[in-house]
């Protein structure tokens, strides 16, 4: 097998726009008028205290749910495009009743990919991702590491645009992690964008070159990472790197910060 560096992917359906986007259910609303940009080659992570509405954001975004309220807008406008150039890791992964091999061929069958690619692509995911020992195994009988791992090479070997990433690393050991952060530092050195949500503030310092911090269903800062370690100006988010508790009721009204000073983030 190949010891090549991961296949660039093409670009071409970023960037992501999303447009005071809400999500509610019920008559809740979980989501709250976000607004915010998404650029190719960047990593972005997601931050901040449990029910803040992390994951709801990545799957607005991924399309697994309809807003509300609000937009959310590709750069592209062929639908079977956008779906086609990106790719989702979920926090608990599903593992099919099959090999690790099987699970990846089949996430590529699903989409149109040809037989003839389907092998090389599969010993290729599972190559990259370490797990070429384990190709055999039924998956379900992997450790949670190689899980997640293999989660990571069936969401890489479709090669998307564009990678969402739910705590992809939650209840793994310090040696999981790292060796989960290189790949995911290899595969956006590749092209890859990645949109992923952490708790593990450590890890948002190593991983992002920017951060969105969220609190309660609203997008509460949208930093360049450096800056936003540095010291964000939020006053939340800056309770939040401190450690703090963040029970206190806050106004509704509140704005989000955005630092970025690049174009077209509002
Ligand atoms: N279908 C639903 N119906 C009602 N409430 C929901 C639904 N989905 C999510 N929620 C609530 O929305 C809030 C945000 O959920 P979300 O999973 O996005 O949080 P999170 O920031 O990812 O949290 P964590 O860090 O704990 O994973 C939570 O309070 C959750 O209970």
């Amino acid at each position: 097998m190949t010891d090549q560096p991961l296949t660039a992917v093409s670009r071409g359906i970023l960037p992501l726009e999303l447009r005071n986007v809400s999500y509610q259910a019920g008559d809740k609303r979980l989501v709250k008028d976000v607004t915010c940009q998404f650029q190719a080659g960047h990593r972005y992570m997601v931050i901040g205290p449990n029910g803040a509405g992390k994951t709801l954001l990545l799957r607005l975004c991924h399309g697994l749910l309809k807003p509300a309220a609000g937009q959310v807008r590709w750069q592209e406008k062929d639908k079977r495009r956008v779906i086609k150039g990106q790719a989702m890791v979920f926090q608990r992964s599903v593992m099919m009743r099959r090999s690790a091999a099987e699970n990846i061929a089949f996430a590529l069958a699903a989409r149109n990919v040809a037989k003839a690619e389907r092998r090389e692509r599969v010993e290729q995911a599972l190559f990259q991702t370490g797990l070429t020992r384990v190709a055999d195994r039924p998956a379900r009988v992997l450790s949670l590491g190689e899980q997640q791992r293999l989660s990571i090479a069936r969401a890489w070997a479709l090669r998307p645009e564009v990678l969402f990433l739910d705590e992809p690393c939650a209840s793994l050991d310090p040696p999981a992690t790292h060796s989960i952060e290189k790949l995911l530092m290899e595969i956006s050195a590749a092209g890859t964008t990645l949109i992923m949500t952490t708790h593990d503030l450590g890890q948002a310092r190593r991983l992002a070159q920017d951060v969105l911090f969220m609190f309660r269903g609203r997008l509460k800062e949208f930093s360049e990472a450096e800056r936003f370690f540095a010291g964000p100006e939020n006053d939340l988010a800056q309770a939040y790197l401190k450690g703090d508790l963040l029970w206190w009721k806050r106004r509704p009204e509140e704005d989000c910060v955005q630092t970025q000073n690049k174009p077209n983030r509002t």
